[in-house]
Formats: structure tokens, sequence, C-alpha cells
């Protein structure tokens, strides 16, 4: 086994992990507006709106378009590449519009979750074709980071070798050529929360993918000071007893002690069909773990920062600016969990489940 390899210049170093920094900075977390077509059908069916390019793209005008205070709390947007390439009604390009809040542009760059043969019911995530031009692209068109979800399954024999080696490598493949092309890449490893494992279990399983993610990314030479990851929580299984956000809390921030290098400059949490007030204190709790913890814990939300806007929007005109109000209110309240200073019920929101089963595209 040879180490010999190159580290990246210094400039793109500088420049990978500048960007990383700024979307971690304090207070500060990702709106996950990356919903793919179809899912984004599943959002505005439940509002009774038909899922239309322009449907889709007045819905994105509307979170864009939201007071300059959201730039406070909100340091990038995560776009799929439909939306990247749309304009407000006045003709901005929606790229601008976030840019001019100081909201960092980024992009979904994988293609969605396939079969592995031979597994029950696992998947790996493919993307990987043309990834660096189309990364080269994107960079030109004003994103500076990315995002790849790849998805883990518990059960009595999952998450398998199989799949937690595979999606490791996939992950750190696409984490290798973003940085090649000066993105920053978010590495989400979806650990789902289907199932009645208890926290433990969820916990284990969970050090488990990390651990052999950070062994990936450090083969394929990733440069961590310039990632992100975006993990699930430590929480028991959608259908368990439900643990306090102090137990979740701890049970999180053990398992991202015990793999994730203290080089990663943050971790933004996924949502994962937590109500938005589960979402909110849980971040909170986790930032309140009395321990050593070497990195920003902040969010990468997409059904947890959403829910409230989408049905006060409703895909009606008039409502506008009360969805705008309930965005603003939403990045407040996650900004202050990221700094362990949320008072739960503080941000009006909403606690219904938003858990999706399966939730593999
Ligand atoms: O299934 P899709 O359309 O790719 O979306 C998956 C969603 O999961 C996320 O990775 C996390 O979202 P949640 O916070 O809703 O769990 C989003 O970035 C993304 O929109």
């Amino acid at each position: 086994m040879t180490t010999y390899f190159n580290y990246p210049s210094k400039e793109l170093q500088e420049e990978l992990k500048s960007i990383a920094q700024a979307i971690v900075a304090p207070g500060k977390g990702i709106l996950a507006a990356d919903e793919s077509v179809s899912t984004m059908g599943k959002r505005l069916k439940d509002i009774g709106v038909e899922n239309t390019d322009d449907n889709r793209r007045a819905y994105r005008q509307l979170l864009f378009t939201t007071d300059d205070k959201l730039a406070e709390n909100i340091s990038g947007v995560i776009l799929f590449h439909e939306t990247l390439y749309q304009k407000a009604d006045d003709g901005t390009p929606f790229v601008q519009l976030l840019k001019k809040k100081g909201i960092i542009p980024g992009i979904k760059v994988d293609s969605g979750v396939v079969p592995l043969m031979g597994s029950e019911d696992e998947t790996t995530t493919q993307g990987l074709d043309n990834l660096a031009a189309r990364c080269a692209q994107y960079k030109k068109d004003g994103c500076d980071f990315a995002k790849w979800r790849c998805v883990l399954k518990i059960g009595k024999n999952t998450p398998s070798y199989q799949s937690i080696l595979e999606n490791a490598n996939v992950l750190a493949r696409y984490a290798s050529i973003c940085q090649s092309e000066r993105i920053v890449p978010i590495v989400e490893p979806e650990v789902l929360p289907d199932g009645d494992h208890d926290l433990d279990r969820a916990q284990k399983v969970t050090e488990t993918v990390l651990a052999a993610v950070y062994k990936a990314l450090n083969d394929h030479h990733v440069y961590l000071e310039g990632t992100l990851l975006k993990p699930n929580m430590v929480t028991a299984g959608q259908s368990a007893k439900k643990n306090t956000p102090e137990e979740i809390g701890l049970a999180t921030v053990q398992a991202l002690r015990r793999t994730v290098p203290s080089a990663v400059p943050g971790i933004t949490f996924l949502s994962g069909g937590q109500s938005e007030e589960e979402a909110t204190v849980n971040l909170s709790a986790i930032n309140k773990v009395a321990l050593l913890k070497p990195w920003a814990l902040t969010f990468s939300y997409g059904r947890a920062l959403q829910a409230s806007v989408l049905k006060a929007w409703g895909g009606k005109k008039e409502n506008v600016a009360a969805g705008q109000a309930e965005l603003l209110k939403r990045a407040r309240g996650n900004g202050d969990a990221a700094q362990g200073k949320y008072v739960a019920g503080s941000a009006g929101s909403d606690s219904g489940s938003l858990f999706i089963a399966n939730h593999a595209y």
C-alpha cells in the first residue's frame, strides 16, 4: 500500500475552508430546498397545488424573496438543478436573489437511489457520471457547495457490510470530485428512522456508518477542512418509545465524538421527518451537551423548515407574506437552537409529524 498523494494547493484549501466556515457561522444553517420534482410534487399535493414548473417556481420565489433578515440565520440554500436556472417574476435569477442577501447557493448533485442487488432492500446513490463537468458548470453558475445523500436502513440484518462500504465509498468519490472543482461537498449518510429499534441501536449503527465514511474520505484524500457532514440525529426508531431531547442530544454527540475528526468544521443535521418543533428542540439539546464539541452543530433542514411555510402559503398569491413570516420564524428558532438557546415553543412551530416511511426518494 502506498501512501503517496498531493495535498490540494494552498489556494484551493483556503477557498474550500472559507466556504465551509461561512456556512456554519454561529447561529446560521442551511435551508434544504433541493426537493426533486417528484418529492416537491408530494409536498404540493398535500396543500392541493398542482406539480407544475410554474408552481414549483412560485413556491421557491416565495422562499428566496423573504426579507433580507433571513440571512441572519440562513447561510446557504441547497437548490435542485431546475431551480438553479429559474427566475423571479421580474426576471432576476434566483441565484442572484440569494447572493444579494449574502446567502450561498448550493446544489444537489446526486441523481437518486438504486437497489443493491442481493441486499434486503438496501440502496446506493447514483450520479457520478460527468460529475466533474457538472460541478465545473455549477461553480460557474454560482454554486459554492453541493449535496449528495446516501440512505442506510436499520433492520435485523441491516445496514449490511455491502451497503456501509458502498455508500461510504460513493460519498468519498463524490466529495473528492467536488473539491477538484472548488465546490464544498456536504456528505450526507442518512440512517433512516424507520423501525422499532432503541436509541442504543441507532447510536451504534450511526457510529459504524460514520466510521466507514471517514475511513473512505481519508482513502480518497478528501480535504476535511473543506467539507461538511449532514447526518441524522441519533433517535430511536419511529415506532419505538420516544426519548427525551437530552437523551437524543447525548447519544448524538457521543456518536459524533467517536467518529468525526475535529478537522471537519461543521455538522449540519437533516431533520429526517421529525416535527418542526422536535427538530429545533433536539438541535438545541445537542448544542447544550456538556462535552467537548469541536465542530459547529447546526441545521440543514428540508421538511422542518418548510412544513408551516407550505401550509400558510397554500398556493395562493395573497398568502405569500404569511408563508415568508413562517420561514423567518423557523429560521430564527433554528438559529437559536444552533447556539443551544432555543426556548421550547417560542417559534410557534408545528408539532405534527413529518415522517415519511422509507424516505429513499
Ligand atoms: O428525496 P429528495 O427529493 O432528494 O429530498 C431529500 C431531502 O432530504 C434532505 O436531504 C433532508 O431533508 P429533511 O430535513 O426533510 O430530512 C433534503 O436536503 C432533501 O430535500
